[in-house]
């Protein structure tokens, strides 16, 4: 596929207490799962961590901030940065049920807008979205003025926004599962209750 899958690693795990990505499910860590599952369809997946060396075993193309300590943000712009690709998936390194094929769905759609974005019971998942590399600028211009949250970007955006309506005709109904992310210990205590069932 012509997009590159950018994985965001540079957040703190304050609420988990330890590296959440690096926590097991089943057999393999959090972020391998989440490799494993966009390496069916992307050829080029980037990893933004400000630590390479814990995540060396993963054998991706990773780079760091370019603003350090700014949120995810500062991780969407140094994965766009960093990507050969004009449209890139963004996902969170917490989503351990994230759906390679929904990826591929909003890449699709991607040609004629800056961002594709899922809305999920009138929730907007920026942190599994699509992003053309030009938006790397207006990420720099959000960061270099205070603007650290998602939302003051996507608002500078021409954005597809995609509803749960459209993506059911694709077979794609699970979504407490594919959009859930993993913040505290109860849910990852949840998360490997789910993955039991796999
Ligand atoms: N590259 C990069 N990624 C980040 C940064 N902050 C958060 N992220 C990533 O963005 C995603 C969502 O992060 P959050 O869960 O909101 O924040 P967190 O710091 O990981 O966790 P908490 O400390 O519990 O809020 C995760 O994949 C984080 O690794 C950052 O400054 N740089």
């Amino acid at each position: 596929m012509k997009a590159a899958a950018i994985i965001l690693s540079g957040g703190k795990s304050s609420r988990m207490g330890v590296n959440k990505a690096l926590l097991r499910i089943n057999e393999k860590t959090n972020i391998e799962r989440i490799r494993d599952k966009l390496k069916v369809y992307f050829n080029e997946i980037i990893l933004v961590t400000n630590n390479p060396e814990d995540y060396s075993f993963l054998q991706l193309n990773t780079t760091c901030d370019y603003f350090p300590e700014m949120g995810p943000m500062a991780g969407l712009h140094a994965g766009l940065m960093h990507s050969d690709y004009d449209v890139n998936l963004v996902v969170a390194c917490d989503m351990p049920f994230l759906s390679g094929e929904l990826a591929v769905e909003m890449v699709k759609r991607c040609f004629h807008y800056d961002a594709v974005i899922p809305v999920i019971n009138g929730n907007q998942h920026p942190l599994f979205s699509v992003f053309k590399k030009t938006v790397a600028h207006e990420a720099e211009n959000c960061i270099k003025s205070g603007k650290l949250r998602m939302k003051d970007l996507i608002k500078r955006l021409n954005v597809l926004y995609v509803t749960e309506k459209e993506l059911e005709s694709f077979g794609l109904i699970d979504w407490d599962r594919i959009f859930f992310n993993m913040n505290r210990p109860e849910e990852y205590e949840k998360a490997k209750k789910w993955a039991e069932t796999e």
